[in-house]
């Protein structure tokens, strides 16, 4: 049974909006709750008994399970969303189709978040057809009669639009974490509850800059959660399948119709804390209709800190640090809003303040300055900050004694667990290239490594590619069954090849060049020499010291009749499949550069080059010593 503390709402009151329009009376169950806001006023979380029928939050989640979810990459946290888009900008999609299935205008005939038949295309996965088009509409009145009267009664703005709605999923293995964040793109958000027994864990909210105040909000099916822009919220699932449906609104159908966010400029003035941070952060980045002013952004951020806003004395900080905004760069002011934010328990700020102790920059280097900023570190790893956890585990691995080493490997494996990429990928090539062979783990390996794959880390990618690849030729007895049981050798081979297309896809110079010798060698796809071409020169340009080697060679060997580069390459890698079976070539899972600390971990055997890490085929473990391809000097 998982600990988890409960969000206590006050008492359940009955709420009659009547409509001046009509002289409809809607009637309400709403409690509430008030959190504390940095300066003055409070953030406010309004929970909404029986929103929508549970019989309809059954039927939309019974047709939720059987849709397709996007992988597209999260706005919070840059990692796959699995969501689904249900409105956009104020038109509905149509049900049951993915999103391409908008018409030419990017608007649906006859689709209005104010209600009106619909009539989008024909049927998608997800039900029958007509089963489908009584959801959308039974959504759009469910829009049109009970969200919008309660949002514009509830926040006192009767211009108040519906500009986004979307369905997510957390699946086992997908995604179980929605890190904290506010909706700033959202003047008010509602999230509908559809499957509360479902699943340990949900959507909880965080009244200060501390994981530690996370409380969880229970909802019942077809319950609603209703907050303004200014609460802090996130999603952690511990175990089971969660379903949510989330409702964006906007102020005025302008607004929607720009994707601005025009409301904080007032709220900002007078005085909010949060909207001054969000406003700063709309300014620095240049987003909903701000031009990039980096002056102004400061300005908001110092009104926010000095009100006592976390996130906004993290900003400051990192204004001061590089000199931004006509600040001159000031690393002892930076330093001392970071240490104000890391007492008020904002993680971002205790990890800063921790490295920088670690690193012992400038200033921050005094007796015990090491000691300190390993406790800053723990004290925001001990929050579940992901990249905390991160750090600590290398500085752990860099420290003496197999207490440190075994310790590091609980933080690397829990930032694996948090949903990092780059933890998930170092612990399967730790599992697979392991000090002791004996205790490895192929199987662990494997899972480890796709987790990190599909997480879209490239480096995990190709490595995938090339553990597939790999097991097509050698490990059809034992590691094979690790692999790909149940799949075909085409089905392996096009997966693998999917691996390093999304690989190659993000820039990764392993994925670039190993594409490039499937097309050199012809293995899986049509010999193509001239495309190999441009991937080895692409994977050069990425950095990848496997396809310089190869041009390089390619250079040296004296063409023969007619012979040109593509040949002479298309050559080369077939020869070099021959000569190793196929393996070596591929053999080529490596860190990020901006990951070169991983590289420095792992790299306490031999298995580190260079700041690359590379996995050795089961020939290559045996023979140790076997020549590759190189560049003579
Ligand atoms: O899934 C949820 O309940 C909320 C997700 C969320 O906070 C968001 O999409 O902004
Ligand atoms: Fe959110």
């Amino acid at each position: 049974m998982v600990e988890m503390s409960w969000l206590k709402f006050g008492p359940t009151r009955t709420i009659q909006i009547i409509s001046r329009k009509s002289d409809r009376c809607r009637t309400y169950e709403e409690a509430a709750v008030s959190l504390p806001k940095p300066g003055a006023g409070s953030r406010e979380l309004f929970l909404v008994g029986g929103m929508i029928e549970v019989e309809l939050a059954q039927t939309l989640l019974r047709q939720a399970r059987e849709m397709e979810f996007s992988r597209d990459a999260d706005s919070v946290d840059g990692r796959p969303g699995f969501e689904r888009v249900i409105v956009d900008a104020g038109e509905f999609l149509p049900w049951g189709a993915s999103g391409e299935g908008r018409d030419e205008e990017g608007l649906l005939a006859g689709a209005s978040v104010l209600g009106g038949l619909f009539e989008g295309p024909g049927p998608g996965p997800g039900g029958s057809a007509s089963e489908k088009s009584e959801s959308e509409k039974r959504l759009s009145e469910v829009v049109d009669q009970r969200l919008l009267p309660y949002v514009r009664w509830r926040y006192g703005c009767a211009s108040a639009v519906l500009s986004h709605a979307l369905l997510r999923r957390y699946l086992p293995e997908e995604r179980r974490i929605h890190p904290t964040h506010f909706d700033v793109q959202a003047f008010c958000t509602v999230v509908i509850g559809l499957n509360p027994d479902d699943f340990e864990g949900g959507l909880y909210v965080q009244p200060t800059p501390s994981s530690k105040s996370q409380a969880f909000v229970h909802l019942l099916t077809g319950d609603a959660v209703v907050h303004r822009y200014d609460v802090q919220h996130g999603v952690r699932v511990f175990s089971g399948e969660r379903y949510s449906l989330i409702f964006w609104f906007k102020d005025s159908a302008e607004a929607c119709a720009s994707d601005t966010a025009p409301w904080y400029e007032l709220d900002a003035r007078l005085g909010d804390a949060d909207a001054q941070l969000n406003l700063a952060g709309l300014l620095e980045q240049g987003l909903a209709g701000y031009s990039k002013d980096l002056v102004k952004a400061k300005a908001w951020y110092r009104r926010a800190a000095e009100a006592g806003q976390a996130q906004a004395q993290v900003a400051l900080a990192r204004f001061y640090f590089h000199g931004l905004g006509g600040l001159g760069k000031d690393t002892t002011l930076a330093q001392s809003w970071l240490q104000h934010a890391a007492v008020l328990g904002d993680p971002a700020a205790q990890r800063k303040v921790g490295q920088l102790l670690l690193e012992g920059a400038g200033e921050v280097n005094y007796p015990g300055s090491r000691l300190e900023g390993e406790r800053w570190l723990r004290e925001a790893a001990e929050q579940k900050d992901r990249a905390a956890c991160l750090r600590l585990a290398r500085y752990l691995l860099k420290a003496d004694g197999s207490h440190a080493h075994q310790e590091a490997l609980e933080w690397l494996t829990r930032a694996a667990d948090l949903g990092d990429g780059s933890a998930q990928f170092e612990l399967g090539l730790r599992e697979l290239l392991g000090e002791n062979p004996a205790t490895t783990d192929p199987v662990l390996a494997f899972r480890w490594i796709s987790r990190s794959a599909s997480n879209s880390f490239a480096p995990a990618q190709s490595a995938l590619a090339v553990l597939l690849l790999e097991s097509l030729q050698l490990w059809t007895s034992s590691g094979r069954c690790a692999l790909s049981e149940e799949d075909s050798e085409p089905e392996v081979l096009s997966k693998a090849i999917r691996w390093l297309q999304d690989a190659a896809d993000q820039g990764d110079p392993d994925g670039l060049y190993n594409i490039g010798l499937l097309f050199a060698s012809g293995v899986g796809v049509t010999q193509d020499g001239n495309k190999a071409a441009i991937l080895f020169r692409a994977a050069v340009a990425a950095g990848s010291k496997d396809a310089t080697e190869l041009l390089c060679l390619a250079r040296q060997t004296p063409p023969s009749d007619g012979m040109v580069l593509p040949n002479i390459l298309e050559q080369l890698a077939a020869s070099a499949k021959l000569a190793l079976g196929t393996v070596r070539p591929f053999l080529v899972g490596r860190s990020t550069s901006d990951e070169s600390a991983m590289a420095a971990a792992v790299g306490t055997g031999s298995n580190a080059e260079n700041g690359t890490v590379r996995i050795p085929s089961h020939e290559q473990m045996n023979q140790k010593g076997k020549p590759g391809i190189r560049c003579p000097s």
